[in-house]
């Protein structure tokens, strides 16, 4: 049999990430890996394959000329892979609201609901929909499913989706939906793996990326989580502020005149990391910083982790796992340690010389709470639904 190819797209807050696989049986199979980071002038598309990194500029720049990027990206994968091959286009979406509880096949109407989301999540709804729209008109015979990032969290009960707002507004939608649900998923396959009993039992996972947040899990099933109703909320970010009084917002548009979209910009994207050190969100350079606001910054990002995993682990009545992933998850020591120091009380020690060395347990042993670092792969997880999703139709 011929292969056939599958192709995904993750287009996040400052990168797109793009898988390649092959369809198999048991599951997809992977063979490249790119990303573009959105950040960077000139674009570069990070291309790694069985033949080594291959690192070749793009003449588009920046987010606004998203369908040359993609134009582009598609030109150069054609030249490493026969894209003729091409079976199903997977992408992750970022908000599926009430609508979307698992992945689906992209339709005109899937479309329409999709853009209905789009100011839930203004940082990225609007890229995954440009991204879906632009392979549309380039394969139009081509399949595409959408996996959302919401859909992992709907096993979570009414008592933690309902805001204390009048009982109306959570008929209307206005409810925790909790985001990174592609990279939770992942992680509870794995923890399935790991520990077949009870995959890593009451458990916190800390996704810590450009955007960030973390998910208390039973058992491999989303109990909690700290992002909301939208991926603002929750831990602060690289430039997203996380959880803040509301009557800071009242403030700032009622008592100082600015406009909604102006304190939306700055909450979304000028704030978090970048915002409180007035350096960067990156929080490599944070770390090699001397400046004192750098460090404060690091010092407020890992209280309020560390706050918000004893809020979760209060939700699962307990605490046997944490899982540190995503960028800064898998790559940080420094972070990891100072989190975890302020969770001793729970039972959580560190083993410095395997956290230095970003080992799989980082935990000491015969303490009460596993300390894991588990790598995640959200393509994978888009790979998998798009053959799933073709199969059901
Ligand atoms: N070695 C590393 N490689 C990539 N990102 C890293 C590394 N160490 C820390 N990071 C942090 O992780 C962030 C990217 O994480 P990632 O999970 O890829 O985020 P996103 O999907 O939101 O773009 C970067 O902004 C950076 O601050
Ligand atoms: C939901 C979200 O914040 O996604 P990302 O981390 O990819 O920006
Ligand atoms: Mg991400």
């Amino acid at each position: 049999m011929k292969d056939r190819l599958i192709l995904t797209f993750n287009a996040g807050s400052s990168t797109i990430k793009i898988g390649v696989f092959r369809e198999s049986v048991a599951s997809a199979q992977p063979i490249a890996k790119g990303i573009v980071d959105l950040r960077h002038d000139p674009l570069v598309f990070r291309l790694t394959s069985e033949g080594g990194l291959a690192e070749l500029p793009l003449k588009s720049k920046g987010e606004g000329q998203f369908s040359g990027i993609l134009n582009e990206i598609l030109g150069v994968l054609d030249t490493h892979f026969d894209l003729s091959t091409l079976n199903v286009t997977g992408h992750r979406v970022v908000h599926g609201g009430d609508r979307f509880s698992g992945p689906t096949r992209i339709t005109d109407e899937t479309i329409r609901s999709i853009e209905s989301l789009v100011e839930l999540a203004p940082l990225h709804q609007p890229q995954n929909l440009r991204m879906i729209r632009t392979l549309a008109a380039l394969r139009p015979d081509l399949p595409q499913t959408a996996s959302f990032d919401t859909a992992f969290h709907r096993s979570q009960s009414p008592l933690v989706q309902r805001f204390a707002l009048p009982r109306e507004w959570y008929d209307r939608g206005v409810k925790r939906y909790g985001f990174h649900g592609l990279s939770y998923a992942y992680i509870a396959r794995e923890l399935t793996q790991l520990e077949p009993e009870r995959a890593g039992g009451r458990a916190v996972v800390a996704h810590l990326g450009s955007g960030a947040s973390l998910c208390a899990m039973e058992h491999g099933v989303s109990r909690d989580t700290s992002m909301g109703f939208s991926t603002v909320d929750g831990i602060p970010m690289a430039t997203r502020s996380g959880a803040l009084d509301p009557g800071v917002v009242f403030h700032l548009i009622n008592g100082l005149g600015l406009s909604a979209r102006i304190v939306e910009d700055m909450i979304y994207k000028k704030s978090g990391l970048l915002g409180l050190s007035g350096i960067s969100g990156d929080s490599r350079v944070l770390l090699e910083s001397a400046e004192p606001e750098a460090w404060e910054a690091i010092d407020i990002f890992t209280m309020r982790i560390a706050g918000e995993i004893a809020r979760l682990a209060a939700t699962v009545g307990g605490l046997d796992t944490i899982v540190f992933t995503a960028g800064i998850g898998e790559n940080q020591p420094a972070i990891r340690k100072a989190v975890c120091d302020r969770l001793r009380f729970l039972g959580v020690v560190v083993d410095e010389n395997a956290n230095d060395r970003n080992a799989a347990v980082i935990s000491e042993t015969h303490q009460p709470v596993t300390v894991r670092i588990i790598a995640t792969d959200e393509e994978q997880v888009i790979a998998d639904e798009a053959v799933a999703a073709l199969k059901w139709r």
